[in-house]
């Protein structure tokens, strides 16, 4: 609310007091940062316009703006606004005070029940924010998750975000850890896949919360197979609640998985969510 005293459109870097370097985005820095006027605190994320220009994915750029722009969720990364100067792009974020999830889950190797089933179900209030807006965030990984002061998480690189149906194929990068069958498999032109793939991701951040590692981590090679076979062991560690919902999500036909309002349902996400309102009597 802030910022709405400044004229949205005139953003510029002297209104900002730049802090200390918070970490490496993708194609640049990012920087905690105070607004002079309101003393309001954000994370300025700058993008260079040559990395951008080198990698061809302005389009995506937009997009990720455009998108996050209008989202106003608790677990999603708020974007205020954005403006540029000759060679970079800045944008305004919403400053995570607990910093980066997947620094925490490699911290702990892996996190309790009660701590991975409060993250699943802030994830599937995201997910169902944005399904219904249509839009499948498509890279759903502990790198894109950041934890606010509170603890709560929230998603954001919406660079892989668009909006649903989807037939267009896209050359992804990084792992290919959390990528869903459907988007794995070769040829087939009209290749449609939707907001189903995010179920599948999800399925393999709830493994990864609890096991440590993903579950087809592997060679390249290995990895697709066996993401294309759902082959995947779930430690005995584990519990019976916690796998019948890795199993109902790591399902291989889209149609098949586990809807986000059943995940929320589930009884190990209600066993370690108390809902406010929802409690039964003691
Ligand atoms: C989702 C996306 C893919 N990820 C990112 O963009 C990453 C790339 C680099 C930073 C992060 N982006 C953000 N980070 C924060 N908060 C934050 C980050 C790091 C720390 C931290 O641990 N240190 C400073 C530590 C303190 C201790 N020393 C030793 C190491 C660094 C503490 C708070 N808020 C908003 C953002 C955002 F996203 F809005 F820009």
């Amino acid at each position: 609310a802030l910022f709405y005293a400044q004229d949205p459109k005139k953003f510029h870097l002297g209104m900002f007091e730049i802090g200390k370097p918070l970490g490496k985005g993708k194609f640049g820095r990012v920087y905690l940062a105070r607004e002079r006027s309101s003393g309001f605190v954000c994370a300025l994320k700058t993008l260079h316009k040559s990395e951008i220009q080198q990698g061809k994915v302005e389009k995506q750029v937009r997009r990720e703006i455009e998108i996050q722009s209008n989202l106003r969720h608790p677990n999603i990364v708020r974007l205020y606004g954005h403006f540029h100067d000759s060679k970079r792009i800045f944008l305004i974020l919403e400053f995570a005070g607990k910093g980066e999830l997947y620094k925490h889950l490699r911290k702990e190797h892996r996190f309790p029940e009660w701590k991975a089933a409060q993250y699943i179900a802030q994830m599937c209030a995201a997910l169902k924010y944005l399904h219904k807006k249509h839009i499948m965030h498509r890279d759903i990984k502990p790198e894109n998750i950041l934890v606010g002061i509170h603890g709560e998480i929230k998603i954001s690189d919406f660079g892989w975000s668009v909006h649903a149906p989807n037939n267009r194929r896209q050359t992804m990068c990084g792992t290919l850890d959390y990528l869903p069958p459907e988007m794995l498999r070769p040829g087939a032109s009209d290749n449609y896949y939707n907001e189903k793939v995010d179920l599948w991701s999800l399925g393999v951040l709830t493994y990864e919360f609890l096991v440590g590692e993903a579950p087809f981590e592997d060679t390249p090679v290995m990895t697709q197979r066996r993401i294309a076979k759902a082959d995947m062991k779930v430690p005995s560690f584990v519990s019976p609640e916690a796998r019948d919902l890795i199993m109902k999500l790591l399902v291989l036909d889209p149609e098949k998985r586990i809807p986000l309002e059943d995940v929320e349902r589930h009884p190990w996400i209600v066993k370690h969510c108390a809902t406010k309102g929802g409690e039964r009597g003691a």
